[in-house]
């Protein structure tokens, strides 16, 4: 039998291995999350390394030829044309998707095997992105009311320079390069453009800033660089462009990609503007309703340098436009332009052709194939009171 003392002295030797044990086993967990720690570093620096390999790679690899499909055959092989050579059968890489494969495509061909190595984004063509392109618009100078001064000036600035290039010769002076149009929506602007594009037998092409950022993201400096290059291949040419605001804005700190997508748009449109010759055959006239907020950098000299403001119309003006848009129509005797324009006050262009065509609306709802002046009057006030609440005559109660 083992002596007391001897029981307590393995009792104490057990608790004091229990107690190692316990660190021991601490110690082992320890260990193993550090291991694991170090697994997940080793994976990070892993794959940094690979990620910089293939960086370097793609550095250090030659520059791929550019080339077209011509036509795609069995077992991931092609028929590319180069851009400069005959065509070839050729392998595609693996990281082509087949169905990206569409002959007409662009390629970009490795420069020895001139193996498939992507599939480009096509060319955006204007016509198909919904830039307005007419060979020669059929708006003359006489569907324009009011707006005399304004035409003359414009007429010297973008005609002149087209029909009569001697004259700006002869003086020594270069003409205006760009034009910017002022003021407000609906004032004839664009009819104002598309009237010097008539007269000067020139194709008219209309981009609307708000769309180039909108609706053609990632895409508006390659849409800004291709309209212009048409300009060029269709000259004479008048590059018309509304909302110039929406791309010209004053460069506020670039903050969101859709500001930097701005950006882009607006810098590729300042060197289009810069790499025109005053004297050459293609005329750029902006428009705004904002020209307090455009970049200085479109107003300087050589870009937008000649501001036409193009206000609402003068009673003189309303009639004018008026007598126009009743040209067209089967109108009562007793209509008189110059009522009309001394009722519509404040009235821009554009809705005194919303009124007559309201009018006629009004008449043929009314089963009557004439137009009567009260047919204007009811048509002035829903029209007015559509687009605002704007100049209607003050109701008279509050006379009364
Ligand atoms: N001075 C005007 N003379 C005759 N019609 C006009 C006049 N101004 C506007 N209009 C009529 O209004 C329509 C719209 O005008 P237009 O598109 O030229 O305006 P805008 O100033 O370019 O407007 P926005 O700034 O909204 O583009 C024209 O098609 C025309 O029928």
């Amino acid at each position: 039998m083992p002596e007391d003392s001897e029981i307590e002295e393995l009792k104490a030797k057990i608790v004091t291995l229990e107690d190692r044990n316990v660190h021991l086993m601490q110690d082992l967990q320890n260990a193993e999350n550090e291991k694991r720690y170090s697994e997940s570093e080793l994976f990070r620096l892993q794959k940094d390394v690979a990620r910089i390999r293939g960086e370097l790679e793609r550095l250090k690899s030659p520059p791929l030829v550019i080339g077209s499909l011509r036509d795609v055959l069995p077992d991931h092989k092609v028929v590319v044309k180069s851009s400069t050579g005959p065509d070839f059968v050729v392998s595609v890489s693996q990281y082509v998707d087949e169905k990206d494969l569409i002959p007409g495509s662009r390629v970009t061909l490795n420069k020895q095997s001139l193996a498939v190595m992507e599939v480009l984004p096509a060319p955006l063509d204007p016509v198909v992105t919904g830039a307005e392109i007419i060979d020669k618009p059929n708006i003359t100078y006489d569907d324009i009311g009011g707006l005399s001064k304004q035409m003359l000036e414009l007429r010297e600035a973008v005609e002149d320079p087209l029909n009569r290039p001697e004259l700006y010769k002869k003086v020594g002076i270069e003409p205006p390069k760009g034009v910017l149009l002022v003021g407000p929506p609906g004032t004839g602007k664009t009819l104002m453009a598309k009237a010097v594009a008539n007269a000067t037998k020139a194709t008219f092409i209309r981009l609307v800033g708000s769309e180039l950022v909108q609706k053609y993201i990632g895409e508006g400096a390659r849409l800004v660089r291709e309209l212009f290059e048409l300009a060029k291949e269709k000259a004479p040419s008048i590059v018309f462009i509304d909302e110039l605001d929406s791309v010209g804005a004053k460069r506020a700190d670039v903050a969101t990609s859709g500001d930097r997508e701005v950006q882009r748009t607006l810098m590729q449109l300042l060197s289009e503007l810069d790499g025109f010759t005053p004297t050459g055959d293609v005329k750029i006239i902006g428009a705004t309703n904002r020209p307090d907020i455009l970049d200085d950098a479109l107003l300087r000299p050589g870009r937008f340098d000649r501001i036409i403001e193009v206000g609402l119309p003068d009673v003189e003006g309303r009639q004018q436009i008026f007598k126009i848009h009743l040209a067209h129509m089967n109108v009562s005797k007793k209509v008189d332009p110059k009522k009309l324009a001394e009722a519509t006050e404040g009235v821009s262009g554009a809705e005194i052709k919303s009124i007559c065509t309201e009018a006629g609306m009004l008449a043929i709802r009314a089963d009557r194939d004439i137009v009567m002046p009260e047919d204007f009057d009811a048509a002035r006030e829903k029209v007015l009171d559509t687009d605002r609440n704007k100049v209607k005559a003050p109701p008279t109660y509050l006379y009364g």
